[in-house]
């Protein structure tokens, strides 16, 4: 991993810290469209469960803008994500969130982008196959959110997360090859599938919910949604048979109880089951405190190998689109 980058992202993060040190932070608010939005779901989850007096709030953007929420202002800290800084929803919620006295921090991969340039602090992430998770959007983030904890509650994980983040490159790596194959049947096997759920909770729902709205929905158009596995119960189960193709997520929080039951009774009454269980990847160099945090980062990265092997049988690049880009929206 090139040690510059790695320096140049705690910088980054410790720059940001800076900030929130000069204010009186008493919530957080995460605020972005889509897959930025999606990457922000554990985030949140951390601060539910570690933070305690910090709350935290996830909106997509223009909802942030136009729900105006009572307890937005100085006291609050605006994490906004835009992975090409361009999406104006985003762009203009850091303006807005600034207008109301918050503090707007914002992760993205372009430099001098219009939400680069609208927010307060700008943390770049890197992207793509060569870039080394440790700098990606998801692990830039918990370094942020444990940063934040740690700066206003003394929470004593930030170390463990960042440590563990040096070390997630490899677990990811490791996890892909062990589902190499899984990947490659998936793409087979589903690839005239007309409907794919996804499920999940706790800190891997954003995963669910990313799969099933921009790696399914936008990038493949296949119809899909993503289900809580805690409601599952309460509607989407009756859907459950023999045709109907279901991804499921087992993750390693506090809640995997609720994906395993959801898992339990699909296999009673499904045949077109996927899963994929954090359970089996190997999570050497991640310390146990943490594991149910990164478990949805691994989560998502085998997750994009099975996107991968998807396009490629239904001859569908995963970047093809009818609307986005094309027209006004
Ligand atoms: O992260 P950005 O650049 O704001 O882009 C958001 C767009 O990208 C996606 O996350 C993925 O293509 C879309 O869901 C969304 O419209």
């Amino acid at each position: 991993m090139s040690t510059e980058l790695v320096v140049d992202v705690k910088k980054q993060v410790q720059a940001a810290l800076e900030e929130v040190k000069k204010k009186t932070i008493e919530n957080v608010f995460f605020v972005a469209c889509g897959g930025s939005s999606a990457l922000m779901y554990p985030s949140k989850y951390v601060i539910d469960r570690e933070a305690k007096k910090i709350d935290a709030h996830l909106y997509s953007s223009n909802e942030f803008i136009h729900r105006n929420h009572n307890k937005l202002g100085e006291n609050s800290l605006v994490i906004l994500c835009s992975h090409s800084g361009n999406t104006p929803e985003t762009v203009e919620s850091a303006k807005f969130a600034r207008s109301k006295g918050a503090l707007a921090v914002s992760l993205t991969n372009v430099e001098g982008s219009p939400l680069a340039q609208a927010s307060d602090v700008v943390l770049k992430y890197e992207w793509g196959e060569e870039a080394n998770a440790f700098t990606t959007n998801y692990s830039v983030l918990y370094q942020l959110v444990f940063g934040v904890l740690k700066t206003i509650e003394n929470n004593d994980k930030f170390a463990l997360i960042e440590e563990s983040l040096e070390n997630l490159q490899q677990v990811h790596e490791k996890a892909a090859e062990l589902y190499k194959g899984n990947a490659e049947d998936f793409g087979q096997m589903y690839k005239n599938e007309n409907i794919i759920y996804t499920m999940a909770s706790g800190a891997n729902y954003g995963v669910a919910y990313s799969f099933a709205i921009c790696i399914l929905m936008e990038m493949q158009w296949i119809h899909s949604h993503a289900i809580h596995a805690g409601e599952y119960f309460h509607g989407p189960f009756e859907i459950i048979d023999q045709e109907t193709s279901f991804i499921i997520l087992l993750g390693l929080d506090e809640t995997r109880h609720l994906e395993e039951r959801a898992l339990e009774f699909s296999k009673r009454y499904g045949k077109k089951l996927i899963v994929l269980d954090a359970a089996d990847f190997d999570f050497t160099g991640v310390r146990e405190e943490v594991k149910g945090y990164i478990a949805p980062l691994v989560l998502n990265y085998v997750l994009r190998t099975y996107a991968d092997r998807l396009a490629e049988e239904r001859n569908h690049p995963l970047s093809t689109r009818r609307y986005m880009w094309k027209v006004e929206y």
